[in-house]
């Protein structure tokens, strides 16, 4: 693997009043990656985020970005981070254009109406430049956050939580001016509750909880590893009991014998191979079926699984 562009060593913030939101985070950030930290409220995401754009300090360990330890490399670091974070919480009397210029004069670049045009145009803000932000709506107030963001020509981009509270269309969108930032080199670590949106955008997926990394890996792989495959087999004529063809596959009569459910595949992935192998053992039997529905588990099921294996762990 190149050298990371982001890595967290032994990384633990305990807030004054002994409340430990972050424990010992390691996590390494690969150059170009689309990184979703998936947690849920109070798990440690905002506070991760806060500690590397310099909000949050913290109690120990280490953060190096670009090669580079970030206290140390404080100015050089900041200004090749970028932030979207969930409230807009300034300038909401300034007209559009104005906030986002200023944000890049902000980290001491020279201004460049050319580059603010086209960061405005590729988020469907120019026609709305001179609006003053409290006029806009709540999405575009959102493209406001990630315009400023962007002015200032980041390497690194945390966008915390993008999409929370905007509608499908409007999600989508972001989903596409994501892809955009990812296209020009951009790395970008995003915090959210959607798991569609993980599922989506992510190159990589890591679970947080309770200030904890408990999981990181390859979307696909981890879907490999702890997905779980479900599927439903409807039968031709009904079936009181299991018939000792198939008596060793994970199944169980449903719906008054009229299906099967098969339930297998956890950790392994082979859910699919093994319900294809089943399928073979039901035609040998001479036993007739009338439809297959099979479905992976989601990564929400899979989050809540690696949560319930946490506690009972405990
Ligand atoms: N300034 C603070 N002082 C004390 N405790 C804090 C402070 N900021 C956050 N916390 C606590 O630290 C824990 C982690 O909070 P954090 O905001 O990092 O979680 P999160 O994963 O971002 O949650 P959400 O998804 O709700 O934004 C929570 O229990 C929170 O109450």
């Amino acid at each position: 693997m190149s050298e990371p562009i982001l890595e967290l060593r032994g990384l633990s913030k305990i807030y004054p009043g002994g409340l430990k939101a972050l424990d010992h985070v390691d996590i390494q950030i690969r150059k170009g990656e689309i990184f979703a930290l998936l947690g849920p409220n109070g798990a440690g995401k905002t506070t991760l985020i806060g500690a590397v754009c310099g909000l949050v300090r913290p109690t120990s360990g280490t953060i190096h970005a670009f090669g580079q330890d970030i206290t140390s490399h404080w100015r050089d670091a900041r200004r090749r981070i970028g932030l979207v974070p969930q409230e807009l919480s300034t300038d909401m009397f300034e007209p559009v254009i104005r906030a986002v210029s200023y944000s890049r004069g902000l980290f001491g670049l020279a201004p460049d109406k050319g580059r603010i045009e086209e960061i405005l145009r590729s988020l469907s803000l120019w026609e709305k430049r001179n609006d003053r932000i409290m006029t806009l709506s709540g999405g575009m107030k959102r493209r406001v956050l990630i315009a400023k963001a962007l002015a200032h020509e980041p390497d690194l981009l945390f966008l915390d939580e993008p999409t929370a509270g905007v509608d499908v269309e409007l999600r989508k969108g972001m989903w596409a001016i994501i892809d955009q930032m990812r296209a020009r080199g951009v790395t970008i670590i995003l915090t959210t509750h959607y798991i569609e949106e993980a599922e989506e955008m992510a190159d990589r997926v890591g679970i947080i909880n309770k200030g904890r990394i408990i999981t990181v890996d390859d979307k696909a792989a981890m879907m490999a590893k702890l997905g779980r495959t479900e599927a439903h087999i409807a039968l031709a004529a009904p079936m009181s009991e299991i018939p000792p063809a198939i008596a060793g596959f994970p199944v169980e009569l449903e719906n008054g014998g009229t299906s099967l459910r098969y339930r297998g595949g956890d950790g392994t992935g082979k859910g699919k191979a093994e319900v294809a192998e089943l399928t073979k053992a039901l035609t040998r039997a001479g036993i007739d079926y009338t439809g297959i529905d099979t479905r992976e588990s989601s990564l929400e099921e899979i989050f809540v699984s690696l949560l319930d294996h946490e506690e009972a762990a405990a």
